[in-house]
């Protein structure tokens, strides 16, 4: 669908959530009501929030959350006045279960993220999730890892089983310009009137902004980012960038450009325990392919064992690791350690 002018996108400010990898998972309530409450009156439509590995994520090998998740999405619900609140899980590290906990915390979008060729594990989760009526959302991650072609068939049995929208999520941060916006029209031009198409950008190439501008003109009608670039990695798309540069273009995403600047500078980034920088290591996980929510894992094996930290990454490349391969890090950095 070629971009129009008319063509409102929804925003999704994913600092609550893909902003916990970068927290290391250490959220309070507090947090996230005043989080909330800026985006909220900025706004932003949806606002996710859940442990970084999404629903069940909190563990020894994705890192133990500070507050219950659930608590979290507790505080959400409250705050919000128009912000719809959505949920993520993997599953496996979730159950059906912590979805209809979170239905009955009031959250109101569920959103099921697998790799992107295992669009099948999610089948049963997006049919509870509209069972429960919720709006459900699909993520195929590592998308810059297979072709449109791949990732459009896999889009179709996510839609077949109840999912409304499907994102090409960059989780690396590697997509570069026509890479993102081929892969959103193949799923566009697949899905037809059947769900809408969504994309989630990270900044580890410095292109979330313009990924997301070609994804919308490819036809996504819902993307991504986070406000101060909150999110693994080099972050993810700065919302309150794209804001600005789709009023500039005359795409409507209902978000005021000031007070999201604001909500950014302000309220967001003086939660965050530091800038999300694009540094070597963010620039290694771009430039190799690298999960971005990696980043955090391998510094603290670099740390550990007196190796480079963007060593270990490019090994992580060359291995094609997958989410959930968090442990082959060590491996990595006890080799590299060995070799000294
Ligand atoms: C671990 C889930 C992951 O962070 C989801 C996501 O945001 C991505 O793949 O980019
Ligand atoms: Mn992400």
């Amino acid at each position: 669908m070629p971009y129009s002018a008319d063509l409102d996108i929804r925003v999704t400010d994913s600092s609550l959530r893909d902003g916990s990898h970068a927290k290391q998972h250490q959220f309070t309530a507090e947090h996230v009501r005043s989080v909330v409450a800026a985006l909220d009156d900025a706004g932003v439509s949806v606002i996710e929030v859940t442990h970084g590995d999404g629903l069940g994520g909190s563990s020894f090998n994705y890192g133990f959350s500070l507050t219950p998740e659930q608590e979290l999405i507790k505080a959400a619900v409250a705050t919000a006045r128009q912000a719809k609140i959505a949920f993520l899980m993997l599953p496996g590290l979730g159950i059906q279960d912590d979805i209809r906990e979170a239905a009955d915390n009031g959250a109101s979008i569920c959103r099921i993220a697998t790799h992107c060729t295992e669009a099948d594990i999610a089948v049963q989760h997006f049919g509870l999730a509209r069972e429960l009526g919720l709006e459900t959302v699909g993520f195929l991650m590592m998308a810059h890892s297979r072709t449109p072609e791949v990732l459009a068939r896999q889009a179709r049995i996510m839609a077949d089983a109840g999912c409304q929208c499907v994102y090409v999520v960059d989780s690396a941060g590697a997509l570069i310009m026509e890479q993102t916006s081929d892969r959103v029209a193949a799923l566009v031009a697949e899905l037809g009137a059947d769900a809408q198409v969504g994309f989630h950008g990270h900044e580890n190439l410095g292109l979330g902004v313009a990924n997301s501008i070609l994804a919308v003109r490819a036809g996504a009608l819902q993307i991504d980012g986070s406000a101060r670039r909150f999110g693994a990695g080099a972050g993810n798309t700065p919302v309150e960038a794209f804001t600005a540069v789709a009023e500039r273009l005359g795409i409507r995403t209902g978000i005021d450009t000031i007070k999201i600047m604001d909500a950014a500078e302000d309220v967001v980034r003086p939660i965050m325990d530091g800038e999300c920088l694009l540094d070597r290591m963010a620039l290694t996980m771009g430039y190799t392919g690298v999960y971005s929510s990696f980043l955090k894992h391998a510094d603290r094996q670099a740390k550990k064992y007196g190796v480079p930290g963007a060593e270990i990454l490019l090994e992580a490349g060359r291995r094609k690791l997958v989410g959930g391969q968090e442990d082959q890090l060590i491996e990595i950095a006890v080799a590299l350690a060995a070799k000294k």
